[in-house]
């Protein structure tokens, strides 16, 4: 039996659980990690891979696609190399977390080495998939902790602390509670800019944070080999050759993600101009292709907020500035709003609950029909600019976002099908998946938050952003030699205009898979069902930043 006495002797031991905030630069949830516990205790960074990413979910989608799955490995070796020239060591298991722990745990213990009290902190998520990681790891080490007869807290709080980060704003700065966050985006926006102003990076984690070490039985663990694909049930052979037509070519890791945050504003000096070009459609620079080292946090949007007020200052300010700082509160918006309605997000009738079906406006009779839903996977719906984005997604695992927005409105408003085969979807194959940006713009691009639903007219949004038919050309070359005037509804040519564009409908390009319903109300929509098209004006005026920023 442990005594009081020895107890006191003996060195705790806090784990850092990375997921996705894999960075060592401004990292708010690793260096409050680092505070909170004693500069004696052991500090041990982990990264657990899920082994499961390529088992299917219930909406015939995988859960990452071996491109998006090695964007991960490469962001994790990232983390590592700069862990280790922080002075530590990240430990990278493949599996089951609880099980991971647990298994160093028992190392140390089989080592003779007596330990003080556990400790696990990660970043806060909202879902269910990670908080079951959670109360697993607390189980584990509850019961690790019973078999060596060392106490578990009794006053009721946790082995595993979750730390609020990644955010533009801090949650508790918000001026309102977390389960009151506005649920329209516009309202949420207005809140944080006119009460909250966005802090401060934090310290770079560095050598100062780890005092502590790591235990001797596991010096060597952080030498291993990261897992390959193979390790993570991928055929390497499955990643896919680079597609010439990409829009980025994107490799992991915090110093590409800071290397494209310089590149981005102030090499190429595009920050300026980015209110104008956002919509654009194809190549590397309409947007800034920040969101897949976002998503798994090898950058922090504060970082990205201070590098614009940085150019702001050097340079210009105006409405583009602000534009990057305004999409990157959208972003946090889907997080508070996931932190509010958790796993909700993934559910049909999103926050509206299943009492709203056919009662809440906005409710619709899905369905799912394997065929029109394949149909839209692959990009052969007949719509071309809905085939063109679909067919990018898949080669190339990017979609621009006027993209996404019309996609997700054609499947869920147009074709009538079960959003959530979109949403799985999505998540198979964005290189830049984030569980609350995806699943929270897929409810509200299915009308299941409740508010104002935005139909796309995805013929005429054709039409606004590709002007020329360049993009749609791009991506579907059997309708090339379409006339300009036809190319967003082919369907309008007539059989000479087919034989003279060498692209017969039926035969080298689909016929529309179903009826687009532009001009459709729905039953009971007045004021808050469809817009046939929203207006797109922007009344907003610049008026020199609405932001404010900690200095
Ligand atoms: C149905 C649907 C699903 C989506 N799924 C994802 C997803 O899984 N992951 C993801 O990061 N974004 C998602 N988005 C949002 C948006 O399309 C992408 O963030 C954007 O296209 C990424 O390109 P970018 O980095 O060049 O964006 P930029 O236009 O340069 O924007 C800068 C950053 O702001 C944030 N941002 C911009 N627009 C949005 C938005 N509408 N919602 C949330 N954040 C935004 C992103 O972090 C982005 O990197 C989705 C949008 C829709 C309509």
């Amino acid at each position: 039996m442990v005594t009081t006495a020895s107890r006191s002797a003996m060195r705790s031991i806090s784990f850092y659980l990375f997921r996705f905030d894999l960075r060592i630069r401004d990292n708010s949830a690793l260096i409050a990690a680092v505070q909170r516990s004693k500069k004696e205790d052991y500090f041990i960074p982990i990264y657990c891979f899920d082994d499961k990413t390529n088992s299917q979910t219930p909406f015939s989608a995988t859960k990452s696609s071996p491109e998006r799955t090695q964007f991960l490995i490469e962001s994790v070796a990232s983390l590592k190399g700069g862990m280790s020239s922080s002075g530590t060591q990240l430990m990278v298991g493949v599996g089951d977390t609880a099980e991971y722990l647990s298994g160093l745990l028992s190392k140390v213990q089989d080592s003779g080495e007596e330990l003080g009290d556990i400790k696990v902190f990660c970043q806060e998520e909202f879902c269910g998939e990670e908080l079951k990681v959670n109360r697993s790891v607390e189980r584990a080490i509850k019961a690790f902790n019973q078999k060596r007869g060392h106490p578990n807290p009794t006053d009721g709080s946790s082995i595993v602390t979750s730390i609020w980060g990644s955010s533009l704003y801090e949650l508790e700065d918000a001026p309102f509670d977390a389960n009151s966050a506005p649920t329209v985006m516009t309202q949420f926006r207005t809140k944080m800019e006119k009460n909250c102003a966005i802090p401060n990076c934090v310290e770079t984690f560095g050598r100062g944070h780890v005092c502590g070490g790591i235990p001797e039985a596991l010096k060597g663990e952080g030498d291993k080999e990261l897992p390959g694909l193979k390790d993570l049930g991928f055929d390497e052979t499955e990643l896919s050759q680079p597609d010439e037509r990409a829009a980025f070519n994107f490799k992991g890791g915090e110093e590409n993600a800071l290397a494209r945050v310089q590149e981005y504003i102030f090499d190429l000096d595009l920050l300026k101009t980015y209110f104008e070009t956002r919509n654009g459609l194809i190549g590397a620079n309409f947007s800034t292709k920040f969101s897949p080292f976002l998503a798994v946090g090898s950058v922090s949007p504060r970082y990205i907020a201070h590098q614009c007020k940085k150019y702001e200052a050097e340079r210009v300010a105006n409405k583009s500035t602000y534009w990057v700082i305004f999409e990157l509160t959208v972003r946090d918006f889907c997080r508070y709003f996931a932190k509010r309605f958790g796993d909700k997000i993934f559910q049909l009738d999103g926050i509206l609950g299943r009492e709203a079906r056919g009662r809440h406006p906005n409710s619709i009779r899905w369905s799912y029909n394997p065929t029109l839903v394949e149909a839209w996977k692959e990009g052969t719906t007949g719509y071309p600019f809905v085939d063109a984005n679909m067919r990018e997604l898949k080669a190339t695992g990017y979609m621009s976002n006027r993209g996404r927005q019309n996609v997700a409105s054609f499947l869920a408003l147009d074709m009538n099908q079960d959003w959530r085969y979109g949403g799985y979807w999505f998540e198979e194959k964005l290189l830049d998946y984030d569980i609350y940006s995806n699943y929270v713009s897929w409810i509200m691009a299915a009308g299941m938050t409740g508010g104002r639903v935005n139909k796309f007219n995805v013929v005429k949004q054709g039409k606004d952003y590709d002007p020329k038919g360049e993009y749609v050309k791009l991506w579907c070359p059997e309708l090339e030699n379409v006339p300009v005037g036809k190319i967003m509804e082919p369907w309008r040519m007539s059989k000479d205009e087919q034989k003279e564009a060498g692209c017969i409908l039926g035969v080298n390009y689909p016929n529309p898979v179903v009826q687009m319903k532009v001009f459709q109300k729905r039953d009971g929509g007045g004021k808050d069902g469809y817009k046939a098209e929203r207006k797109k004006k922007n009344k907003e005026k610049y008026k020199g930043g609405k932001y404010s920023i900690r200095e």
